[in-house]
């Protein structure tokens, strides 16, 4: 027998966090497992949540949500020395991580899932005192996300983001940043800066093959300032997963990165989908990955 906590947000997706947690404790009781339910009250509950169950020494925390679910559940296990196992149900709106580790979007799949055995661990970074497990915008795309309310995101989902993000292209915002890696320095005045742990972005799939959600680096782009039309007119780009292909755009990957903002501009930043840390900005990829359910890959 196993026991689960199952922490879960009744405010994300289509607000039915709860009946799936339920859904959770029914399933995971008939097959003789302990389960724990554990409503989030407010946002960054589940980070104390997720703790509170390490302490009970749980051998699964599942998070019932999305990514900012995912990452306030992770943000309470990243410091442990010996953390539980992490199960995700996704039922947030986008479930961006969720995809891209190949986790059932159905949810009675999703809680087979989390009943079998196959493990993949899972980067997380640290962005000064927050954790990172998925995307960290800067800029325009940030201010764009910012922008779109939870109904809008519930209503159109990411035609929300990219609505808006038209919009924040539009004013042609710019940002003069520095760029610093163990080796390398960028001085950059861009529209907006990406960081991602995987290859998925917003739920844009195949976004750079390249990044694998255990590979050990962020993967950064550093987007080159470009007039509206030009910006639409690469659209195709970034809906399709060759945003390197776009001219100007900077690629590197890293462990450790630091940004400063020049001239001390008040720039928004969001990890995960949630306003977040300001410049400057210290990342760096733990040493220690979570370990993460996920199904077996095909043979
Ligand atoms: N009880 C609560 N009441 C209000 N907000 C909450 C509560 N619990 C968590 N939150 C906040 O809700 C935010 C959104 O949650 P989440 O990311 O899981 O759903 P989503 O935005 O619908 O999904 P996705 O990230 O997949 O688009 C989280 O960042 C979290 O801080």
């Amino acid at each position: 027998m196993d026991r689960y906590a199952v922490i879960y947000n009744p405010h994300s997706g289509q607000n039915n966090g709860e009946s799936v947690g339920q859904k959770i404790e029914q399933a995971l009781i008939k097959n003789h497992h302990e389960v724990k339910l554990m409503p989030t009250e407010g946002p960054q509950d589940a980070t104390h949540l997720a703790k509170k169950a390490a302490r009970a020494d749980f051998d699964v925390v599942v998070a019932v949500g999305g990514d900012g679910t995912i990452n306030e559940v992770v943000s309470g296990l990243a410091a442990l020395d010996q953390p539980p196992y992490l199960g995700i149900v996704p039922a947030g709106t986008v479930n961006n991580l969720a995809r891209v580790l190949q986790i059932p979007l159905d949810i009675d799949q999703a809680i087979e899932n989390l009943q079998q055995v196959h493990m993949r661990p899972l980067d997380v970074g640290q962005v000064n005192d927050d954790y990172l497990i998925s995307t960290m915008t800067l800029g325009i795309l940030a201010d764009a996300a910012l922008n779109v309310t939870q109904s809008e995101k519930q209503k159109w989902g990411l035609f929300a983001f990219l609505s808006k993000g038209i919009h924040a292209l539009a004013k042609h915002q710019h940002y003069p940043l520095t760029i610093e890696t163990p080796n390398r320095h960028w001085q950059k005045d861009t529209q907006f800066l990406l960081v991602t742990l995987t290859n998925s972005v917003g739920g844009f799939t195949n976004f750079n093959p390249e990044a694998k959600p255990d590979d050990g680096y962020f993967h950064v782009f550093v987007a080159p300032k470009m007039s509206l039309a030009r910006s639409v007119m690469f659209l195709p780009y970034f809906l399709t997963g060759n945003f390197k292909k776009i001219p100007g755009m900077t690629y590197f990957k890293a462990n450790e990165i630091t940004i400063t903002t020049d001239n001390q501009e008040r720039v928004q930043t969001r990890i995960d989908g949630d306003p977040s840390a300001k410049s400057p900005l210290k990342m760096q990829l733990l040493e220690r990955k979570l370990q993460v359910i996920t199904p077996a890959p095909a043979i």
